[in-house]
């Protein structure tokens, strides 16, 4: 059997489609753009690249992008003075800062001091906390995307057997919530959990967000199952030519696609859903902000996944 490869990319192009005929929307009926700020401390390459698209990303989709690149010694007071401006700003209806932030500078402190409704991350304690107690709130990008390619590949989660392996706050722990309100039985996995293979293949669908390349072999997945790839790591590629670098994921794809069901590449499946969903949060926290419901697209999404 060979899976069906599940087409991120394809995926946000049309929800950025989406968010560019809203945006469109609220300029001709109520006059405004919404506005994303991305906030980047350091010379991290990775990240430069990210911040680059997304700011291209926002712009293409009719909003504002404001972009602010600080120095890697930047000290952490004068970040904070900045996202405390940002707040302020009426013309910015999301912010976000980069992570992983210069050892010097307390993530969580900055996270914490971003207002809780131009959070698009989803990331302040306030938008978790609304998350795990099953109150809307402002979801991380990544475990958003992610759902939304499941939903678009099986249709209904309920009662399906989920494992997501890893358990951080940017994606494991979220994306857990996210399949609990989906009515899925949900596993975590972390580095710590005996016999990672075997709990693997209990799954219906298996989300790896670990940070190793090429972890998830093809053998721990169930025939048939559906594997979320969140794994964005960048490793040699001597066929490639001396020097040469390619992307790969947290599971083994040439093992994984010959038993899976359905699968998502790297590149071109989750990360691309990252950036289109961070445009949707902007535009819902804009909408939102101004005493506006969010468009129908995205309650309909919402009612899909959840409801
Ligand atoms: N596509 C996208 O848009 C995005 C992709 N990413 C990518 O997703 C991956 C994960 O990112 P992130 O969640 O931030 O990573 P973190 O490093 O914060 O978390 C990694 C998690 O994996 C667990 N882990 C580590 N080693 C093992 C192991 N051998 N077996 C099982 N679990 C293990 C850790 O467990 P423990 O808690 O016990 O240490 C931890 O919970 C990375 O490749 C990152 O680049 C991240 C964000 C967005
Ligand atoms: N505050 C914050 N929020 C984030 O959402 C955040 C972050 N910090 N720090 C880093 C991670 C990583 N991340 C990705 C976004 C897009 C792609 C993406 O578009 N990937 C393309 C390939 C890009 C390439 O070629 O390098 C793809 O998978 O097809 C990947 C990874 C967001 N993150």
């Amino acid at each position: 059997m060979s899976a069906k490869v599940i087409d991120g990319k394809a995926e946000a192009e049309r929800l950025r489609g989406a968010v560019a005929e809203e945006v469109a929307r609220l300029k001709a009926d109520h006059g405004f753009v919404p506005g994303l700020a991305v906030v980047l401390v350091g010379e991290d390459p990775a990240s430069k690249v990210y911040v680059s698209s997304k700011a291209k990303q926002t712009v293409e989709v009719g909003m504002t992008s404001y972009e602010h690149k600080l120095p890697a010694d930047t000290p952490e007071a004068d970040v904070l003075a900045l996202v405390e401006r940002l707040n302020q700003d009426p013309g910015v209806d999301g912010i976000l800062v980069q992570l992983p932030l210069p050892k010097h500078i307390d993530s969580t402190k900055v996270l914490e001091t971003i207002a809780p409704d131009k959070d698009v991350d989803g990331f302040h304690v306030v938008n978790v906390g609304k998350l795990s107690t099953g109150q809307w709130s402002l979801v991380p990008c990544t475990p958003y995307g992610s759902m939304m390619l499941l939903r678009s590949t099986l249709g209904k989660l309920s009662g399906l057997e989920a494992v997501v392996v890893g358990r951080s706050n940017i994606v494991g722990k979220p994306m857990a919530q996210l399949l609990l309100k989906a009515n899925c039985t949900v596993t975590v996995a972390h580095s710590r959990t005996k016999d990672l293979p075997a709990v693997c293949r209990r799954a219906d669908i298996v989300v790896a967000a670990v940070g190793i390349p090429e972890l998830v072999k093809g053998d721990w997945i169930k025939p048939g199952a559906t594997v979320i790839d969140v794994g964005i790591n960048r490793v040699p590629a001597p066929e490639k030519g001396e020097g040469k670098t390619k992307l790969v994921g947290d599971v083994d794809y040439a093992s994984a696609a010959k038993v899976a069901g359905a699968i998502t590449p790297v590149p071109g499946g989750v990360g691309p859903m990252t950036i289109a969903t961070l445009l949707g949060n902007t535009l819902i926290a804009a909408c939102r902000r101004r005493g506006l419901t969010p468009p129908t697209y995205f309650a309909q999404i919402d009612k899909d996944l959840f409801g």
